[in-house]
């Protein structure tokens, strides 16, 4: 048996296009501003990938590169100033930050209402207590996949690889929330091949290559990859892997392939909470953080 491949392409076009159509009926076009500290080679890929799709589906998307050296003040006057601009509907700033930043104390100060990546304090309460919140990119985009190719989640056993803030625990509330049956597991977590042979629905997102063997995957699950880890490969060249191991697609029933599968989903989810922060903003809609802080 083979895997069902779960592409993430073809779900994340959904997801665009209804953000692309929701943005045009929207009195100004909407605009997304993304920060980034230093020079990271992958936060600067990343980073220019999402602000080009933004561009394909009608969103202004701009990138604020701020020098390595930028001190927490001065990044938190940056925000300051993209709070107050009723020209920007969206603030991300791409993590990881540079060792002399507090990433809390920059994650508070954004405004809860042009949170994108729902890493607020306000926005976290809100998922975690059921309550309409701007919501984490990639678990959000995995919630996404899951309906667009008709996996079942009510009821089923969910276990989640990764206590991450940015994917593990947000996930979590969302499964939740969607009436999985959730289980965390962790680098702590004793006879963890036990654990995750118990998974309907397998999540994998420890950012650690190969972890998931198939002796770990109960015959037919769902198995979501999150890894992306870049290894060197052949002639000095890296290349992308997942969390899951290749062999995995000989036991389960359906697995989302890296690259090509949660990433998409990631910036499609990127430009869709940006849509929906910026009615929020022009009360287009009533529910959301912008209920609780106007
Ligand atoms: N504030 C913040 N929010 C984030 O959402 C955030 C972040 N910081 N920091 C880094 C991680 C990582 N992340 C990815 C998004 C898309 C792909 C993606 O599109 N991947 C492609 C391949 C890209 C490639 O080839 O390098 C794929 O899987 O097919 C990957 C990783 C968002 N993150």
């Amino acid at each position: 048996m083979t895997a069902r491949v779960l592409a993430g392409p073809p779900a994340a076009e959904v997801l665009l296009q209804d953000a692309a159509a929701r943005a045009s009926r929207l009195p100004a076009q909407p605009s997304l501003v993304i920060v980034r500290v230093g020079d990271d080679p992958a936060s600067v890929s990343y980073v220019r990938g999402k602000a080009r799709k933004a561009g394909e589906v009608g969103l202004r998307g701009t990138v604020h590169a701020l020098p390595e050296a930028t001190s927490q003040a001065d990044l938190l006057a940056v925000i300051d100033s993209l709070n107050r601009d009723d020209d920007v509907n969206g603030i991300l700033v791409q993590l990881p930050l540079p060792a002399h930043i507090a990433e809390m104390a920059v994650l508070h100060a954004i405004d809860p209402r042009k949170d994108v990546d729902g890493f607020h304090p306000l926005n976290v309460g809100e998922l975690w207590a059921a309550r309409p919140a701007l919501t984490p990119c990639t678990p959000a985009g995995i919630m996404f996949l899951l309906k667009h190719y008709g996996i079942a989640v009510a009821g089923v056993r969910a276990v989640i690889v990764g206590r991450s803030h940015l994917v593990g625990r947000p996930l979590a509330a969302l499964l939740l929330n969607a009436d999985a049956t959730v289980t965390v597991a962790h680098s702590r977590t004793h006879g963890l091949p036990s654990v995750t042979r118990e998974a309907d629905l397998l999540i994998a997102a420890a950012g650690c290559p190969g972890l998931i063997t198939p002796e770990m995957v109960k015959p037919g699950a769902t198995v979501i990859d999150v890894g992306i880890n870049r290894v060197p490969g052949a002639g000095g060249r890296s290349h992308l892997v997942g969390d899951v191991h290749p062999d995995v697609s000989g036991v389960a029933g359906a697995l989302t392939p890296v690259p090509g599968g949660v990433g998409p989903m990631t910036v499609a989810q990127l430009l869709a909470n940006t849509v929906r922060a910026a009615e929020l903003q022009h009360h287009l809609r009533s529910e959301g953080a912008g209920e609780l802080v106007r």
